[in-house]
């Protein structure tokens, strides 16, 4: 059976996006490992679903590169909202999406065109945040823990490029503090409210950017007094704005949304 996707991007964190409502995917954990190979599949960093909800106008799902499942994508997110709008899914400009870690509000920014090339998320409010030890023999002595419903590590380093993400990477994925693993950033405060971040992805390895990871390093740095609640996260593949609410502790990214190419492939098996 041939499935159709859409291979979408925000800010070059790259997904395989289905919407099954039309084509259900029976095993997304194998279609995920299969699909985001880069030499025998479509290559990603994982597949996305999107579906119906019962308490949201949608409902997503996300699976890393790894086969994973997530609780929660930013990147994904905005890319879905694009998704759903440009497509006719919805006609709304505020959609309600549904995920693992509660349900999230998007707000699309549609130009006249009727495009969307940008959205902002409301990620709800981080938990978790602590200081933490990583002990001996890690090569970091530190950093800032906390949950965006998904779980990340915030290491603040003098000189984000010089950092060896492959060597460090899953290391710090598996480290014993984080039982089911964890997305480890790696943040240079570049200016007043401007951060460098490269990131680690549970599941997926190095990404050109993390959504949830950009929220937990503009929250782990606001938290430590390094930036102030507004900040741009710039990663390799694309810059995003958060802002950490005063008012209402709920953490907002903006950011691109981008469709690369519609394909259409077989299920695994
Ligand atoms: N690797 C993450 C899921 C993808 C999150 C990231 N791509 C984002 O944009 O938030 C995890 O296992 O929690």
């Amino acid at each position: 059976m041939k499935v159709k996707f859409t291979k979408m991007h925000g800010a070059g964190n790259d997904y395989i996006y289905v919407d099954t409502l039309r084509y259900p995917i029976a095993d997304p954990r194998r279609a995920a490992i299969e699909w985001s190979r880069p030499h025998t599949g479509i290559g990603s960093d994982g597949l996305v679903l999107i579906g119906a909800s019962s308490v949201a106008d949608f409902s997503m799902r996300i699976f890393n590169a790894d086969g994973s499942e997530a609780m929660m994508c930013g990147n994904a997110s905005r890319c879905i909202g694009k998704y759903l709008y440009e497509r006719g899914l919805t006609d709304k400009t505020e959609i309600r999406l549904e995920t693992l870690s509660g349900v999230k509000t998007l707000h699309l920014h549609v130009s006249p065109q009727r495009q969307v090339d940008a959205v902002t998320v409301d990620m709800g409010v981080p938990t978790l945040i602590r200081r933490v030890e990583l002990g001996a023999g890690y090569p970091f002595g530190e950093g800032i823990a906390l949950s965006m419903g998904n779980p990340h590590l915030v290491i603040f380093v003098d000189d984000a490029e010089s950092v060896d993400l492959p060597g460090v990477g899953p290391l710090l994925e598996h480290h014993p503090l984080f039982p089911h693993r964890v997305n480890v950033e790696f943040a240079q405060i570049t200016g007043d409210a401007e951060i460098r971040m490269r990131v680690w992805e549970r599941g997926s390895g190095i990404t050109q950017a993390c959504g949830t990871g950009a929220c937990a390093t503009a929250v782990a740095a606001a938290f430590t007094h390094r930036s102030p609640r507004r900040s741009a996260v710039r990663m390799d593949g694309g810059t995003l704005l958060i802002h950490w609410s005063e008012a209402d502790g709920t953490v907002r990214m903006t950011g691109p949304a981008v469709s690369v190419f519609d394909g259409e492939i077989s299920l695994p098996g």
